[in-house]
């Protein structure tokens, strides 16, 4: 072959490749969000890597000092930054479900993430007539699989703007608007009335709060009583040991990665639940066997995060995508290696479910 017809020929099959990974190829799970859409949600293209370093200096420090009262209130703020940055990568590389769910051998991610979510509305007796809480709710993939499966009506609270704005649009086009609401809110500072809803849910997401009470105290406000509450929530487990050096870098990396002030202990979820006046109805790590590793799909998608990087590289370098955006990608994959780390070490699990009833008659 002559040089000139093998160099048009690698051309045009770089360009079909570039087209197919840019163009065609859309979300993991729904072509929702394709690669030359990534905008970073509400900041502005001159202001990503900036808001990116504020960011990465804000969590990279020790939890003590993230924790310490004067930073407390600073982290909803940051943990909006982190929604911003991610919000596009996470509905392009993974779908309109920000959660893990067991693995199902021999059904999609896509069936187990919806099996997952409507667990969720069959512990708290979610039915048509019911108004339900959904506390951090993203851009509502699971708001929209609860409100279809069980006929209630849904109320969601993030406190990101761009996802308000995402799950909107999703809630319309998949017809499901006049049940499926979404508020931009604070959890820690609820804009709703006490007693006003029949249920409620969280789905990996009270994790972000600093103080758990904080967030299980407005749930309990605003549940009527003898309402239900299920939450789904990032733990360490009992296999976890603090001065094991690499299971310290493993959960320190997950919060880093994930905008976490600090992961919480196993047993520390029912005394919050208690303290706040739940009755605590069950508690169980649904990642335990014989639930199939929640983790392998992350571990699998090794091939796409490389593919997904060139293909970050060339937009930002083509400044379709805006600057920063590189770096927030190379974050998202560390983090995803510190959460199969620890997936597989056992010692954190996404999942450990906890359900609570607010008491008919207040404890006295
Ligand atoms: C509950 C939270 C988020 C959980 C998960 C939905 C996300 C945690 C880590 C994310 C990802 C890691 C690697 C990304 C990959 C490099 C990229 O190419 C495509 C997207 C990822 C797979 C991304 C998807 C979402 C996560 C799995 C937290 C924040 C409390
Ligand atoms: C990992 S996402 C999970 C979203 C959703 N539950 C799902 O499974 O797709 C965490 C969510 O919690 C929300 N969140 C975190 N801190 C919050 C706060 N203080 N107030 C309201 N929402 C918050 C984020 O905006 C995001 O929507």
């Amino acid at each position: 072959m002559e040089v000139s017809t093998a160099l048009w020929t690698a051309v045009v099959v770089g360009a079909a490749a570039v087209y197919w990974f840019v163009w065609v190829m859309g979300a993991a799970e729904v072509k929702g969000k394709r690669a030359v859409n990534l905008t970073m949600g509400s900041i502005t293209r001159d202001k990503v890597q900036d808001k990116y370093k504020q960011y990465w200096s804000f969590f990279r420090r020790p939890k003590e000092d993230i924790v310490a009262a004067s930073d407390n209130d600073d982290v909803p703020a940051f943990v909006d930054t982190f929604y911003n940055l991610v919000t596009d990568i996470y509905e392009w590389g993974w779908g309109q479900s920000f959660h893990f769910s067991p693995s199902i051998p021999g059904r999609s991610h896509r069936d187990a993430t919806r099996l997952h979510e409507e667990r969720a509305a069959d512990l708290i007796a979610a039915r048509p007539g019911r108004r339900i809480l959904d506390v951090g709710c993203g851009i509502g993939g699971p708001m929209r699989a609860i409100a279809a499966h069980s006929g209630a009506h849904v109320v969601g609270i993030t406190i990101n703007e761009y996802q308000v704005a995402r799950a909107r649009g999703h809630n319309r086009k998949a017809g499901l608007h006049d049940r499926c609401e979404v508020v931009c809110g604070n959890f820690l500072e609820m804009p709703f009335d006490d007693a006003s809803f029949d249920g409620a849910y969280s789905i990996e997401a009270t994790c972000h709060a600093p103080r758990l009470e904080d967030v299980y105290r407005e749930v309990f406000r605003v549940l009527k009583p003898g309402a239900l509450y299920v939450s789904y929530e990032w733990v360490t487990t009992a296999l976890y040991q603090a001065d094991n050096p690499a299971h310290v870098e493993t959960i320190r990396g997950i919060e880093r990665g994930d905008a976490l002030p600090g992961l919480r202990a196993h047993h520390e979820i029912a005394e919050v639940a208690r303290h706040v006046g739940f009755e605590v109805v069950e508690e169980r790590d649904q990642a335990l066997p014989p639930a199939e590793p929640w983790w392998t799909r992350l571990k699998m998608g090794r091939i796409a995060y490389w593919r997904n990087h060139l293909v970050v590289s060339a937009l930002a370098a083509l400044r379709i995508a805006p600057k920063g955006v590189v770096d927030v990608h190379e974050m998202l994959c560390e983090t995803a290696r510190h959460l199969s780390d620890g997936g597989e070490t056992g010692i954190f699990t996404p999942m450990h479910i906890i359900l609570c009833r607010k008491p008919l008659v207040p404890a006295s």
